[in-house]
């Protein structure tokens, strides 16, 4: 066993739990006698209102050009970076939440190569004693075996600035407002076997972040970006060599890429005659989003030579173990345990979980207040809607409030082209909503159109209010009973007289529709939903459609 350890540690790809390794080679069957394996190395952006080694605002996509730019961003000669705590502490938040080890001291380094969207000619890093090492996150996820991937390191570096190059004119423009932005690379072990796996430690990798707010992970915006290294072997052979495929921003992008660079590194080899001496060619390679192919940018010889040395403008960044435990104290809710709670609370459905924890919110941190502000993401929207009382006095049935939340709220906030941050409808108004809805104050579908027309016009008043001054509130079949109570289910129509307009309409649509008017007489009951059809398109969908049809009935029998 010490032997097997020993070994397993001079080669980490021996380090497998066998038993996953196992699984994996039954399991696929898309390239049988083939392991295929992948390590990740993800560079997330870290929230942070400044850039990690200057004073300048970090941007937002969309700002104009060279708007946030320092003069440290800039690399003027005697400009010295000063280290930007708060981005110390989310990415400690991050390796915290990966399980990982904090050594009490991490240095920079510089990486140097020359390309215009690097001031300095040098990118600052963690390359030899990074912020965090030997972490772990487990995945369980609906639809794949649990797994684990080990982390090997989280490190701290800056963002490059942003070129682009019109042809036409032939000019390229740099834009600095991203130059020196923190980011986060977390270097994961090659422990992913499929581009499913991939794929599932990349989400919950997202899911991480956002939970301790230390990252939007926003794959289209680029906070969030992955280099994935893939190599194939025969099963029972050693390693393959890795080819390395740079700055993917999806993971769909990331799952298709992983199947063509197995498709192509399998070729090679399949081709070889001499297994011992032909492999696969160490490359580092693109990926073509319109043909879902990968293509060579550079070979092991042509890559380049960083020339790393210790930055000597920043000395050793010291950790104490307080700083640390506060930090640990902090940590909210992890997705796993989300996921639990969201399940054994409430009974919701995989899908229904799954929806609420991959919404692209994030969490404020602030971390100088002291404070950390408690879930503002879409899970906690939903905690609060559950756990606050209704205002009709009862508390809320999870699975209504889900389905508002999943298919209208998140459904027309993405028709919108919106993501769940820009909702600006509050918990009590949504509550509000749904309660009105349940208490048959306003029909569903009226429910819908109140919610369409409060995005589209945020206000702070009462829905209540909003549905009145848009005279959305359901058409009352009944008049008030004389207790002056709302009366929505009497016993029967004899009690109480329809309310004027409800009557009005039915009888409207009776006095349009004389032949199916006759026709239900007549006793034939199928044609009566064309005359409750009409109401209820007359309506603008405040009438419900039971009552309407009763009191049509009870219209064409009292006229009889
Ligand atoms: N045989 C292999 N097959 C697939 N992936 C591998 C293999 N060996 C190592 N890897 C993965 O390659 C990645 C190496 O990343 P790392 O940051 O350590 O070095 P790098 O890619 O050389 O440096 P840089 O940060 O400059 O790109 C890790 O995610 C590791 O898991
Ligand atoms: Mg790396
Ligand atoms: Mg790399």
């Amino acid at each position: 066993m010490l032997g097997h350890l020993r070994q397993c540690r001079a080669n980490p790809l021996c380090t497998r739990r066998l038993f996953h390794d196992i699984r994996a080679y039954k399991a696929d069957k898309r390239w049988p006698g083939w392991q295929v394996v992948i390590g990740i190395e993800t560079h997330a952006q870290i929230k942070s209102r400044h850039k990690l080694f200057s004073d300048s605002l970090t941007s937002d996509l969309g700002e104009p050009p060279n708007r946030h730019v320092s003069l440290f961003d800039a690399a003027f000669p005697g400009t010295l970076p000063r280290l930007n705590q708060k981005s110390v502490d989310l990415a400690l938040r991050t390796a915290l939440a990966l399980q990982c080890d904090i050594p009490s001291q991490s240095s920079f380094d510089r990486k140097h190569y020359f390309y215009s969207d690097l001031p300095a000619g040098y990118q600052i890093t963690q390359q030899y004693a990074p912020l965090a090492l030997n972490g772990r996150l487990t995945i369980d996820v609906p639809n794949i075996p649990s797994f684990a991937v080990r982390i090997k390191q989280v490190q701290l570096e800056q963002d490059t600035a942003k070129s682009t190059f019109d042809p036409r004119t032939r000019t390229a423009s740099i834009d600095l407002n991203r130059a020196g932005t923190g980011l986060m690379e977390i270097v994961s072990e090659p422990d992913l076997r499929s581009p499913e796996e991939a794929g599932a430690y990349v989400r919950m990798l997202q899911a991480v972040l956002r939970a301790v707010g230390s990252s939007d992970g926003n794959m289209e915006q680029g906070s969030l970006r992955c280099d994935v290294n893939v190599s194939v072997n025969r099963i029972g052979r050693p390693p393959g060599t890795r080819c390395e495929i740079k700055n993917l921003n999806s993971v769909r992008f990331i799952m298709a890429a992983i199947i063509h660079e197995v498709t192509r590194q399998r070729a090679i080899l399949d081709s070889a005659s001499d297994l011992e001496t032909v492999g696969v060619p160490q490359e580092t390679r693109g990926f073509d989003e319109h043909r879902f192919e990968t293509y060579k940018l550079r070979s092991k010889e042509d890559a380049p030579d960083y020339r790393y040395m210790p930055d000597p403008n920043l000395g050793v960044l010291r950790l104490t173990q307080d700083r640390i435990s506060q930090l640990r104290g902090t940590l909210p809710e992890l997705p796993w345990d989300t996921r639990k709670r969201l399940r054994g609370n409430y009974g919701l459905s995989e899908r229904d979980v799954e929806v609420l924890l991959n919404v692209d919110s994030v969490r404020e941190v602030k971390l100088d207040g002291e404070e950390v502000e408690g879930n503002s993401g879409a899970v906690a929207y939903f905690d609060r809607l559950c756990n606050e009382q209704g205002t009709n006095g009862r508390s809320r049935d999870p699975k209504v409030v889900v389905n508002w939340m999943t298919h209208e709220l998140l459904g027309q906030l993405s028709a919108r082209k919106q993501s769940f941050a820009d909702n600006q409808i509050s918990v009590q108004q949504m509550g509000e909503l749904i309660d009105l809805v349940q208490s048959k104050v306003i029909t569903g579908t009226s429910g819908k159109l109140l919610l369409r027309h409060m995005l589209a016009n945020p206000s702070p008043l009462r829905t209540q209010q909003i549905a009145e001054n848009l005279q959305l509130t359901a058409l009352s079949p009944f008049f008030p009973s004389s207790t002056g109570a709302r009366s929505t289910s009497p016993t029967s129509l004899q009690d109480t007289k329809p309310s004027p307009e409800l009557y009005g309409l039915c009888l409207d649509a009776i006095n349009a529709l004389p032949s199916e008017a006759a026709a239900v007489k007549n006793g034939n009951k199928n044609v009566l939903n064309k005359i409750v059809g009409r109401v209820m398109k007359e309506s603008r969908g405040r009438a419900d459609a039971k009552s309407v049809k009763a009191l049509v009935e009870e219209l064409l029998s009292v006229n009889e």
